[in-house]
């Protein structure tokens, strides 16, 4: 059934367990996500950029967000499982207001690059908006470096702790994107891995919210390895290891976005099925073995997040 992300959210941060966000761009990976999620007996989150909006309406933000919210809604009120549709990295307020007026379950908006005060301002002013119409809302305090859609941060900005909690006083959002090391994409840290769980753990204290992890892709190596054994290059690809998400979620993290790790198991699946099957020209049929690959990391995403079961 499709609902409102905050009942989803709300209950996972009650029971310290979190649900997975999975960014899609089109059919083939929403099917493979919300099967994973029917077999895991499991809530899900499915979440599309701006990006993703623009591609799917060729370019035209309203045919896009009613496209997406027509095939999530009308697949997940077949199924027996909560399903959310959230914007992600909402910065463009013809978006957001396409998202909104179209019924996304929530969108974020993402103003963290701007000064504190003009963030908490647009932010105040993008809740006001969605509450009037049912929508919940994700703010995002502090910056991940690498490339989210069309702003490039150079530098990670750490989320200052008390500023979150006058954030949340203030705008009345209804789950929060504190910056804590990760970053966007296949290449993340320069060195190893390194998220502050002390920040973190004061955020949560501060602002008793659901919180959301960006950049939370793992890149296993087994696809990365796989997709480069059929001629990809993903060189130096590096992730987010399960065992410190898990850490993140005993934390107070109940909202974990995931996209990248979702196109290498695609993209592996595809090339491996397109080389050994030389003469095949229907896409059912090529994309398939992408699909199951998918399919599987969400699976085993569910499984270690603690969402399984919690449908
Ligand atoms: O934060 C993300 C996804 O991050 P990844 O690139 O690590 O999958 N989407 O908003
Ligand atoms: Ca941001
Ligand atoms: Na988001
Ligand atoms: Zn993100």
């Amino acid at each position: 059934m499709y609902v409102n992300t905050k009942d989803i959210l709300e209950k996972a941060s009650k029971e310290f367990y979190a649900v997975p966000a999975f960014n899609i761009n089109n059919l083939e990976f929403l099917i493979a996500i919300l099967e994973g999620a029917v077999e895991k007996n499991a809530p899900v989150i499915i979440e599309t950029s701006e990006g993703a909006i623009k591609y799917a309406g060729n370019g035209d933000p309203i045919r896009g967000a009613k496209f997406f919210v027509n095939l999530v809604k009308g697949y997940a009120d077949t199924l027996n499982i909560p399903v959310a549709l959230h914007l992600d990295h909402g910065k463009n307020l013809e978006y957001i207001a396409a998202a909104i007026k179209a019924g996304y379950s929530s969108v974020m908006i993402d103003a963290s690059h701007e000064p504190f005060e003009e963030n908490l301002k647009i932010t105040k002013e993008v809740v006001k908006w969605a509450h009037a119409a049912g929508v919940s809302v994700e703010a995002e305090l502090g910056q991940l470096a690498g490339i989210e859609d069309n702003v490039s941060a150079e530098e990670n900005v750490l989320v200052d702790p008390q500023q979150a909690k006058i954030f949340v006083e203030e705008t009345g959002v209804d789950f929060l994107a504190p910056a804590i090391g990760t970053s966007h994409g296949a290449f993340k840290f320069k060195g190893e891995a390194k998220l502050d769980f002390e920040r973190l753990e004061k955020v949560k204290k501060l602002t008793n919210i659901p919180l959301v992890l960006h950049g939370a892709s793992s890149v296993p190596a087994k696809y990365v390895e796989l997709a480069e054994k059929y001629g990809a290059d993903l060189g130096g690809a590096k992730g987010v290891p399960a065992e410190e998400i898990k850490k993140c979620v005993k934390l107070g993290i109940n909202k974990v976005n995931t996209d990248t790790d979702l196109r290498i198991a695609f993209l592996a699946g595809l090339r491996k099925n397109l080389t050994e099957n030389v003469k095949e020209f229907d896409p059912r049929k090529y994309f398939k073995e992408g699909m199951q690959f998918v399919k599987d990391v969400v699976m085993d995403r569910l499984e270690f997040l603690g969402a399984s079961g919690k449908a």
